[in-house]
């Protein structure tokens, strides 16, 4: 038995402590992660969940610094990593991001070999691995190994991800939003075979989700934090659900239940709102000025035909002299008869904030999704005045 194949079940993660860890990025008034203290329990899987820009992904990489805490300590298996040297603590610790995060150049093999190859493994042992690790994340080896990124689907491609990740065999393994990007047939596939991996390997593994019934599905326990990574409740998924700690918390988790609302309402019933927009081929220089005099940071680009093709920063924009057609592939956009959850869906998986809608394919105006939420506590709040009502007549 190799030594990757410890009897099934038993643990081979190490815990994680965080001792009032601090990050200030330069410029911000405010901490991202202020006065962090947890433990993370060896052979466990941790989700940490929270409003966008709480701090979870800084929080994520202070644990194989890729970002450097400002303060504080974090000690893997009782050894203090800001100790060691960065690039072999990252070679210790398994790393899977949204999308796989694949080189385009290597195969699928190359890929899930880079970290055993750099601590030196033999070829043959690595080739071992590799077939061993497609095997277990449900992909042919004889079939997928000589391939490239790009001749694999979105969901193969995080699976690879996920190989990868394993490969060295590492006690920890950090994820952030690794199945964000795949359709939610495919998510729920992913999130099964995670699950009966680490029922094998008991790693310590840390996973980001913006997706609370992934947390609750994943996680043995859940972090859920408030603004620069105030612990909100670090309980099992039974408590959380059961026993919120605060309103905070209720809400944040209730939001799973209240998405089933979100079927029922158009995003035509949300605030649609208007950008500055400009056209495939505008000069950049002028659309910058404009769109700047109009006092927004981004831009909707529409086509000749009113096609929405892309929202951009302006600062992303600037990389061009004139306004590129970007391919909308990957762009979120609803027709106005979608449901709200088809239109959260969009957001969720394209990580934007906003999604385009359209009309007859044409542009008629953006939904934030703040909008949403306002309108999902609206309805909430309809309800909860309605139960009143009935219980006072
Ligand atoms: N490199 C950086 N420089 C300055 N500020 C940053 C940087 N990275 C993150 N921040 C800020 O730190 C805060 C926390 O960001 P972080 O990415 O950790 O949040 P998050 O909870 O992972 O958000 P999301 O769910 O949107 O990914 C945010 O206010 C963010 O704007």
């Amino acid at each position: 038995m190799s030594n990757s194949q410890e009897a099934a079940g038993s643990t081979t993660g190490v815990d994680i402590q965080l001792r009032s860890i601090e990050k200030r990025y330069p410029g911000q008034a405010r901490p991202a992660v202020q006065e962090l203290s947890l433990t993370i329990p060896a052979g466990e899987m941790v989700m940490f969940v929270g409003p966008s820009g709480c701090g979870k992904t800084t929080s994520l990489k202070m644990i194989n610094r890729l970002i450097e805490p400002t303060s504080g300590s974090i000690t893997i298996g009782g050894e203090d990593i800001t100790r060691s040297n960065p690039t072999e603590l990252r070679r210790q610790i398994g790393y899977v991001i949204q999308g796989g995060g694949l080189l385009p150049h290597m195969t699928v093999k190359q890929n899930i070999g880079i970290v055993p190859g750099l601590l030196g493994w033999s070829k043959k042992k690595i080739a071992d691995r590799t077939d061993e690790l497609l095997d277990m994340v449900g992909l042919d080896p004889s079939v997928y190994r000589d391939r490239f990124p790009r001749e694999l689907s979105g969901g193969q491609q995080q699976r690879v991800g996920v190989a990868r990740g394993l490969a060295a065999d590492p006690p920890v393994i950090l994820m952030d939003e690794p199945f964000g990007a795949v359709d939610p047939i495919t998510r729920t596939r992913l999130q099964d075979e995670l699950m009966s991996i680490q029922s094998e390997l008991r790693k310590t593994i840390v996973i980001v989700t913006h997706d609370i019934d992934e947390a609750v599905k994943l996680g043995d326990r859940i972090l859920v934090l408030a603004e620069g990574a105030e612990i909100a409740q670090y309980d099992t998924p039974e408590v959380i659900l059961g026993a919120p700690a605060n309103d905070y918390v209720a809400d944040f988790v209730g939001a799973g239940s209240k998405l089933k609302q979100l079927t029922l309402m158009r995003v035509s019933d949300a605030e649609l709102h208007q950008p500055s927009i400009c056209r495939v081929g505008d000069k950049v220089s002028e659309v910058i000025e404009r769109v700047s005099a109009e006092g927004n940071e981004s831009v909707m680009i529409l086509d000749d035909r009113d096609r929405p093709r892309e929202f951009l920063f302006l600062r992303t924009l600037r990389k061009w002299d004139t306004v590129p057609a970007i391919d909308p592939e990957n762009a979120p956009i609803v027709d106005h008869r979608a449901t709200l959850n088809d239109a959260m869906d969009q957001m969720l998986e394209s990580s934007h904030a906003a999604v385009s809608v359209t009309r007859r394919g044409k542009f008629i105006g953006n939904v934030y999704f703040d909008s949403v939420t306002a309108l999902l506590r609206q309805s909430q709040d309809n309800a909860t005045a309605s139960t009143e009502e009935e219980g006072q007549s």
